[in-house]
C-alpha cells in the first residue's frame, strides 16, 4: 500500500527538552490512525514534523515521498491544529470560500458544511459562534480542498457529546470514501470510535503500533497497592515497585490477584486498587519488555 507520510528515525529538540525521541511511523493510503498519547507526549510535535511546520532535529520525515517543507507537497494535506483563530468579523461561508480558494480542487462550501452539520450558520459570523461550532468550522476546513491526508490534533476538544458526533461522521465520511486521516486525542474511547490502528506515544516514544483491541486490552492494566513484608508469586503481574512502604502492583487481572494473595494466607493491610494511566500502564509493560531481553 502507498506510503503518504514516513518518519525514520525522527528526533526533535526544543532547548533542553527532547519532545520526540526516534520516532518512526508509516502512514498507509487510506488509513485512519490515531495517535494516543498523555499530555507532552509529542503528539502535536509529530504533526508539526509532517506539516513542515518544524524540521527534525535529526532523522527524516516524508510527505508524499517529498519533504514537507515543500509547498507544492504541502497542498495534498489538510490540517486542523489544536488551536486555531477564525476571523471574527467574517461569516462562515466566506471563511470557507477564502480557504477554498487556495486549492485547485475544491468541496462545494454547501457539502463541506453539510458534512460537518454546519449548513445552517453559512451566513452567520465567527465571532456570534459557539465555541463548539468554531471548532468544527476549523475541521472542516481541513477539508476544503480535497486532501489526500488530513491531520487533526485533537480535534473534538471541548465539544459536547452531539457535536462531537457530527464531527466523528465528518470524519468518517471522508474516511469512507478512502480519505487518509491522522487525528490526536488523549481518549482511548474517541480513537476506537473512528480507527482501527492506534499509535501510542508516551515520552517522545512509540509506545505501541497496534489494533485499537489489542492496546485497549493493554491499557485495562489495574494498580494493586498495599502494605506487605514478603509475598509470593501473584497471577498476572506485571511490574512490581515498593515505594513509601507499600508495594505496588502492576496486573492485567487484580481479581485473580486479590484472590491468590487472600487464598496464599500472606498477612497484608491497606489494599487499594486504581486504574493505571495511559502512561504507566505502557511503561510498565515497555519496562517488563526490556527486562526480559
Ligand atoms: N515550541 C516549544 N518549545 C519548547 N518546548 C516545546 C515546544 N513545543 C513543545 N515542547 C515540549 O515538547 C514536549 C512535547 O510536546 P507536544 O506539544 O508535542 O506534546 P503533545 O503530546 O501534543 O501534548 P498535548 O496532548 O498536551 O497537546 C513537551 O514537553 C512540550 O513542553
Amino acid at each position: 500500500m502507498t506510503i503518504l507520510a514516513r518518519a525514520i528515525e525522527a528526533r526533535r529538540r526544543y532547548g533542553d527538552v527532547l519532545a520526540l525521541d526516534s520516532v518512526s511511523l508509516d502512514i498507509r493510503a487510506g488509513e485512519l490512525v490515531g495517535l494516543l498519547g498523555p499530555n507532552g507526549a509529542g503528539k502535536s510535535t509529530l504533526i508539526n514534523l509532517f506539516v513542515g511546520l518544524r524540521r527534525p532535529t535529526s532523522g527524516t520525515v516524508e510527505l508524499f515521498g517529498g519533504s514537507p517543507r515543500d509547498p507544492v507537497v504541502r497542498r495534498g494535506i489538510g490540517v486542523t491544529p489544536q488551536d486555531t483563530g477564525l476571523p471574527e468579523s467574517l461569516r462562515v461561508g466566506e471563511v470557507v470560500d477564502f480557504v477554498s480558494a487556495h486549492f485547485p480542487d475544491r468541496v462545494a462550501r454547501g457539502e463541506l458544511l453539510g458534512r460537518f452539520g454546519l449548513d445552517d450558520l453559512v451566513k452567520r459570523q465567527i465571532g456570534g459562534l459557539s465555541g463548539g461550532q468554531k471548532r468544527r468550522l476549523a475541521v472542516a476546513l481541513a477539508f476544503a480542498g480535497r486532501p489526500k491526508l488530513v491531520f487533526l490534533d485533537e480535534p473534538t476538544t471541548g465539544l459536547d457529546v452531539e457535536a462531537r458526533r457530527a464531527l466523528w461522521d465528518g470524519i468518517a465520511a471522508f474516511h469512507e470514501e478512502g480519505g487518509t486521516v491522522l487525528l490526536t486525542s488523549h481518549y482511548l474511547e474517541e480513537i476506537e470510535a473512528l480507527a482501527k490502528r492506534v499509535v501510542v506515544v508516551g515520552h517522545g516514544r512509540v509506545l505501541a503500533d497496534d489494533t485499537v483491541r489489542a492496546v485497549r486490552d493493554i491499557v485495562s492494566v489495574r494498580r494493586v497497592s498495599l502494605v506487605a513484608d514478603d509475598l509470593p508469586e501473584l497471577p498476572g503481574v506485571l511490574d512490581v515497585e515498593r515505594a513509601d512502604g507499600r508495594v505496588n502492583l502492576v496486573t492485567t487481572d487484580p481479581d485473580r490477584l486479590v484472590v491468590e494473595l487472600v487464598r496464599s494466607g500472606t498477612p497484608f493491610s491497606g489494599l487499594e486498587i486504581r486504574p493505571t494511566t495511559l502512561e504507566e500502564a505502557f511503561l510498565a509493560i515497555t519496562s517488563k519488555e526490556s527486562a526480559h531481553v
